[in-house]
């Protein structure tokens, strides 16, 4: 596609020819005039010159041509677009690859075409998006920018061609004032650049608006950046924490120096401090990034903080129930349900180990006069006061007070034999004594008093701990019917 051609063979025949032509009319012309071997030995010379001139001439225009077409076969070569403008910025040479990015405009490259007129052309037919809707403009910037690029070499121009595609254009001049350009197709790059740009943003708005912090640190465990939830996590600023080593956020209760690859594994829960001195429960995901250019590490921080204090507070809400769920309400000393578990449990321990166990039945005596004289409340009160004295008097472990029922306490002792019962049985008569709640209304002294049955047994695994309560539960009536206050052991082993 370059504009130069070598001369046709026609052209030295026609050399010859003259050459022939003045040799013959010189001939003619000296003849008369001089000595005629003379004249016809010069223009003999004459010819022979001009003759020999065609034929150089002519091995000339060959080289010439031969070495056109080699220059068109290295541009037609290589992988880029080329194109040659001469001192008038007219098209003198390009390649095919230039077809190739510019298709809508295979007709218009021509030798001698000017270079403004090809771009009017492009921008005409949609080859430049971006000079929609300022094609004068833009057109004077990029002739402006050509014409500056004669004093100083310009940096390599990026234009966005039809269909999303995307050129470099190298422009160097020459030193006989043409232009070559050389359009490189970095459509691929460009749009992996843009899907890197893409994926970039989007991580970016991830990492900014996540409620979790996220912390990159080098390999030895310096901070390189951090999220606004990191900073709002740890109450540090960006600026404050970058450069900092993470033992400032969780060494100090690691003893160790950490160091960011032992971290690396599957979720771990750490301590850490807040910058106001709180300790704060996190949960701590380490991934390792490792690339050719690259080796750092990306924590996501989740506070469990607020999930560990609603743990604990579910906890105790939980203990709290399971223990109203056993507990009177009235007294706080065991409920009947709870006494009917631990019954169970201590008659299996009984059996088990061959160690005795004592129930003692406890009975207000004559509570409904009490309730008569002082009224319920008092006689709640009463109850209360009644189940106080009675813990006491049987507080060690393996003993426990429980509501029976209406004005009916039970005891049951683990590991005790009927005597070891019957001395805290008595124990809890004198302490009834000793408190002297008034009872106007009871016939026996005017004063709160007791009545109790006491039973004793190794349980037998085939046998049924009700029996153990129901033997204290005879002893108890037999108390009643005894005259009250007072204490009755139970003769029958359960
Ligand atoms: N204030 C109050 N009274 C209760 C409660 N539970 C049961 N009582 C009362 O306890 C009384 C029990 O009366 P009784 O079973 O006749 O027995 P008692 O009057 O103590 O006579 P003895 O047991 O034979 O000495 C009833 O009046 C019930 O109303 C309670 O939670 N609070």
């Amino acid at each position: 596609m370059l504009g130069l051609k070598p001369l046709h063979p026609r052209y030295l025949l026609a050399i010859a020819a003259g050459s022939v032509m003045v040799l013959l009319s010189g001939s003619l012309w000296i003849g008369p005039a001089a000595e005629p071997g003379l004249a016809t030995v010069a223009l003999l010379g004459a010819g022979t010159m001009l003759l020999l001139g065609g034929l150089a001439l002519r091995r000339a225009w060959l080289e010439t041509a031969s070495a056109k077409r080699t220059l068109e076969e290295a541009i037609e070569a290589l992988p880029a677009s080329v194109e040659i403008f001469d001192e008038s910025d007219r098209l003198v040479a390009f390649n095919r690859h230039l077809l190739e990015i510019y298709p809508h405009m295979s007709t218009d490259f021509k030798r001698g075409v000017r270079f403004e007129e090809l771009v009017r052309k492009s921008i005409a037919q949609g080859g430049v998006p971006a000079a929609k809707g300022c094609e004068e403009e833009w057109l004077a910037q990029r002739l402006a920018a050509r014409a500056a690029s004669r004093k100083s070499p310009a940096e390599p121009l990026l234009q966005n061609v039809h269909e999303g595609r995307w050129v470099r254009i190298h422009e160097r001049h020459t030193r006989a004032g043409g232009i070559i350009g050389v359009r490189m197709d970095v459509s691929d790059l460009i749009h992996e650049q843009q899907r890197l740009a893409a994926s970039k943003a989007h991580l970016q708005a991830f990492v900014r608006t996540t409620p979790n912090g996220v912390l990159t640190l080098d390999v030895d465990g310096h901070v390189l950046a951090l999220n606004p939830a990191a900073e709002a996590l740890f109450g540090f600023a960006a600026n404050e924490l970058v450069g900092s080593h993470i033992d400032l956020l969780f060494g100090i209760w690691m003893g160790a120096r950490l160091s960011p690859q032992a971290l690396v594994a599957s979720p771990q829960e750490m301590t850490a401090r807040h910058r106001d001195g709180q300790e704060m429960t996190l949960l701590l995901s380490v991934a390792e990034v490792k690339t050719e250019t690259a080796h750092s590490f990306v924590c996501i921080i989740t506070d469990l903080s607020e999930r560990k204090r609603q743990e604990v507070a579910l906890q105790e809400a939980n203990a709290q129930l399971a223990k109203q769920s056993i507990t009177d309400g009235l007294t706080g000393v065991g409920n009947r349900r709870y006494f009917d578990q631990l019954l169970q449990q201590e008659w299996q321990r009984s059996a088990r180990h061959g160690h005795p166990l004592a129930c003692i039945m406890v009975d207000i005596d004559h509570f409904k006069l009490y309730n008569d004289r002082y009224g319920h409340v008092a006689g709640d009160e009463c109850l209360i006061r009644v189940a106080e004295l009675l813990r006491a008097c049987a507080g060690r472990s393996g003993e426990a007070v429980c509501r029976y029922g209406g004005e009916e306490f039970v005891l049951l002792l683990a590991d005790c034999d009927l005597a070891g019962a019957q001395v805290v049985a008595q124990r809890c008569l004198d302490s009834i004594r000793l408190a002297a709640i008034e009872h106007e209304a009871s016939p026996l002294r005017r004063k709160l008093s007791l009545s109790l049955g006491v039973a004793a047994c190794v349980a037998s695994p085939q046998g049924d701990a009700v029996s153990l309560v129901e033997h204290a539960d005879a002893a108890l009536y037999a108390a009643k019917q005894n005259g009250r206050a007072r204490l009755v052991c139970s003769e029958q082993a359960a």
